[in-house]
């Protein structure tokens, strides 16, 4: 990717977190201000299930609220993230935000994360059908998907809703699989940009959409609150399995984790 690695602004590609915003819906920079931050690392996370980190590496990160984040964002929170890697190549992330504030707050989420592909026109999502969306290049206007797989052939800016917890994007000529397993995230973000869009982002190759997708695990639709004290989890969790594999690992009704 022409990703540009020069602070403050994200860098495109990986899993940037959306957070306390998603998109441009709200006063605060596109997709919000932690994607745009140096988190620290967090020395003493509170304890997690020992599950979600048994036999994986991890790290714990954390972000608190700038002086000049708490400006346009007057809500004091705790957001700690960790991030799991299993010898079999599994990634899972867990988002932990604490409302430290003396007052409920209410915020949007994703992990916008980009998948790398071998090409999109060969790529189809499954556990999306027959669901409504909202279409960004529609004026969030809501839609509902038809009886069929997801497949692309031009831009895709779309926020399915109530989405079940287990979503797989399938890319026939790798013959391979990303699952996308999460929880306390409702929504799936499906983001393309095709080849307009492409030409016109500074950080991002003209021809490079047919070679990546993004698919996140979101709640956005109905932002989340929490009230003082409260605290709210988000997991996601990205393997790769063989294609074949598939039809016994994919079951769109199992519960996330
Ligand atoms: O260029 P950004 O800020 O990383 O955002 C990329 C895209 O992210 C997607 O998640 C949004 O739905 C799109 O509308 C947006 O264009």
């Amino acid at each position: 990717m022409q990703a540009i690695f020069k602070p403050p602004k994200a860098i495109r590609g990986g899993i940037p977190i959306c957070f306390p915003q998603f998109g441009n819906c709200g006063s605060l920079e596109q997709h919000g201000f932690a994607r745009n931050k140096i988190w620290v690392i967090d020395e003493n996370p509170p304890p997690l299930p020992p599950n979600d980190s048994n036999g994986k590496a991890f790290i714990d990160l954390l972000l608190k609220p700038s002086e000049e984040d708490l400006k346009g964002w007057p809500h004091s929170f705790e957001f700690r993230l960790r991030v799991s890697l299993a010898a079999n190549g599994d990634l899972s992330m867990i988002s932990r935000v604490r409302n430290i504030n003396g007052k409920p707050f209410t915020y949007s989420f994703a992990y916008h994360t980009y998948l790398s592909v071998s090409d999109i026109s060969e790529v189809r999502i499954e556990g999306l059908e027959t669901l409504d969306y909202l279409d960004n290049l529609c004026q969030k206007e809501r839609f509902t998907e038809q009886g069929d797989a997801i497949t692309f052939e031009s831009e895709v800016d779309r926020v399915y809703l109530s989405t079940p917890n287990v979503i797989a994007v399938l890319d026939h000529e790798k013959k391979r699989t990303f699952v996308i397993k999460k929880e306390g995230l409702p929504d799936v973000v499906v983001w393309n940009p095709w080849d307009k869009k492409s030409k016109a982002m500074a950080d991002f190759g003209d021809e490079e959409y047919k070679y990546m997708l993004c698919v996140d695990g979101a709640a956005i639709e109905k932002p989340i609150t929490i009230k003082p004290g409260e605290e709210w989890t988000g997991r996601l969790e990205l393997s790769v399995v063989p294609s074949s594999y598939c039809s016994e690992y994919f079951d769109p009704h199992q519960r996330g984790f």
